[in-house]
């Protein structure tokens, strides 16, 4: 069974179309990049299929629900926003276990999940600092152990290495492969690093004005657009038409 669908998809802000009649399937432990210029329409992508924003028209389904049912869906699903905000006076541990408290986990059962993710992040030596003295790239980590704190069939990552460097980018996509891998949750990666792509994603979406542009594997892409290489490929299909 697929665990993400879509068919035809479309959010309007008024006149403008966010997205326009999108229609895609993931299935378990696929790694889905959500590629697009500015303006492209991945993050409205990201927030109907969270249930955050309601579709003009079209309909979706995640992990076999079907999009009217936003209350179940939310239970399946864990998202990484764009730009999270996190309590700095708690401990990583502390975070962790709070979450899972609203999941409804016991406190033994909290305090397992929160260390044993903290461990799969590879936080586990700084569990019990506070989360204001962790770097950019920790908490980033942090935020996809909160991702999956319920266990996710789906988990929605929207630009999860913006501002690291080298080195923490690295330790943020091992960690999505490892998601990816290890618990068969399909994650849906919404990015601008074409490398990124490149290394991770099975398959990719590319959005230009709402509009599905391409889909398939990185090969499939690059065949689409005629190109030698993801990057030319990405510029033909999203270049606006005269
Ligand atoms: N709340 C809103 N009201 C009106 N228009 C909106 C709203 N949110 C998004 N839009 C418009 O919808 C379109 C898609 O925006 P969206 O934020 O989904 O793009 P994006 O691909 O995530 O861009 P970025 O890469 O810059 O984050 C844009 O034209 C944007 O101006």
């Amino acid at each position: 069974m697929a665990s993400l669908e879509a068919s035809l998809l479309s959010r309007r802000y008024g006149d403008r179309v966010a997205v326009d009649e999108l229609s895609f399937v993931a299935e378990p432990g696929d790694i889905l990049g959500l590629l697009g210029p500015n303006g492209a329409g991945k993050t409205t992508t990201i927030r109907l299929l969270t249930t955050i924003l309601r579709p003009t028209s079209g309909s979706f389904s995640v992990a076999g629900i079907k999009g009217d049912r936003a209350a179940e869906i939310r239970q399946r699903i864990g998202v990484l926003p764009e730009s999270a905000g996190y309590p700095g006076r708690q401990t990583g541990r502390e975070y962790l276990r709070y979450s899972a408290r609203l999941f409804g986990r016991d406190r033994a059962g909290a305090t397992r999940i929160a260390d044993r993710l903290l461990a799969d992040v590879g936080l586990s030596d700084r569990a019990g600092s506070r989360i204001s003295t962790y770097s950019r790239g920790m908490r980033q980590r942090l935020g996809i152990a909160r991702a999956l704190i319920n266990e996710p069939a789906v988990v929605f990552l929207d630009e999860p290495t913006l501002g690291l460097d080298p080195a923490g980018q690295l330790e943020v996509l091992s960690t999505i492969r490892q998601i990816a891998l290890q618990r068969g949750a399909t994650v849906v990666l919404s990015t601008h690093t074409l490398t990124e792509v490149e290394q991770l994603c099975d398959s990719l979406l590319i959005l230009h004005n709402g509009r599905l542009r391409a889909a398939g594997s990185v090969s499939d892409v690059i065949a689409t657009a005629g190109a030698a290489g993801l990057s030319e490929a990405f510029l033909t299909l999203t270049q606006e038409k005269p």
